[in-house]
């Protein structure tokens, strides 16, 4: 398979690493240096394309994938505001798109036991619950992608709760947050690739669940494999859509 990764920094250089052990070849690489070769022409030559490049950048990426119609999986978070204008544009134009705020097979069964647990929490109303994560302090985007998903996941489930609220490095007093509202604590710390905490607390005790990434790998190469999935397939689809731990 021919790939072209759209931004190569931290991920984009491990998702290489592990696109070329398993076969594929690396026939474009965008970073801010040479954006202008990022054309129509040049994505043709890719049979899919991966993006893990920057908030700010990613929608025009998508269009120009969607333009060349050219598969697109999308690992970048921090554009989930724009999802729905996305979703409509690939479903009316017959592109292909595959997004995730987390691509590793731990996060997604993490994802699946904090869902679970909070269907389980609506007979215990003496917790209340929040959503922690720690990053790197070169993280644009806060919160993370995959706190959202997590506090998303909750919301779904748990009754009590019906939005989120982010605070980054203790921004939000305890004071203006709502019972129906979630916190997601942020914070930063040099180095860290990822935690992610669900905690559920209540006078007596805590219960809590804890995703930890000790590096990147698990991300890039569920980046590679979900480019495989979509290589031959049409529509608009999320990471949870190739796993299947219902
Ligand atoms: N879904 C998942 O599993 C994961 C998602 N992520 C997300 O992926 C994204 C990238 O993370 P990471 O690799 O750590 O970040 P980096 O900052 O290390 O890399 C970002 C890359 O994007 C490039 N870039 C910037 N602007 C553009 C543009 N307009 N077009 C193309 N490329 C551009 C940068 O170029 P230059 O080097 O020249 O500055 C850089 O190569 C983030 O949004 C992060 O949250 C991260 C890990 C896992
Ligand atoms: O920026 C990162 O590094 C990461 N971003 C993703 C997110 O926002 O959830 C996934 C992972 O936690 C690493």
């Amino acid at each position: 398979m021919n790939i072209a990764l759209i931004g190569y920094g931290k991920m984009g250089q491990i998702i290489e690493r592990f696109a070329i052990e398993r076969g594929h070849e690396i026939v474009l690489k965008i970073s801010v240096d040479n954006q202008e070769d990022l054309t129509a022409a040049n994505l043709k030559k890719a049979d899919v394309a991966i993006d893990f490049s920057t908030p700010d950048a990613a929608i025009n990426n998508i269009y120009m994938c969607f333009d060349a119609n050219v598969p697109l999986v999308v690992g970048t978070t921090g554009w989930y505001g724009q999802l729905q204008e996305i979703k409509n544009e690939c479903l009316s134009r017959n592109n292909s798109l595959l997004y995730g705020s987390n691509f590793s097979i731990g996060v997604n069964l993490f994802f699946h036991i904090n869902e679970v647990l909070a269907k389980v929490m609506n007979n215990y109303p003496a917790y209340d619950v929040q959503v922690e994560e720690i990053h790197h302090t070169q993280k644009l985007d806060s919160p993370s992608g995959t706190a959202m998903t997590l506090a998303e996941g909750i919301i779904e489930q748990l009754d009590r709760k019906n939005e989120w609220l982010n605070e980054l490095d203790g921004s939000v007093s305890g004071d203006v947050l709502k019972a129906d509202q979630l916190l997601i604590a942020s914070e930063r710390i040099e180095n860290v690739p990822g935690t992610h905490t669900v905690i559920y607390s209540s006078e007596v005790d805590e219960i809590e669940i804890k995703h930890t990434a000790h590096n990147r790998a698990g991300f890039a190469l569920g980046a590679v494999v979900a480019a495989e999935w979509l290589q031959h397939k049409q529509g608009f689809f999320n990471i949870a859509d190739i796993f299947n731990f219902k």
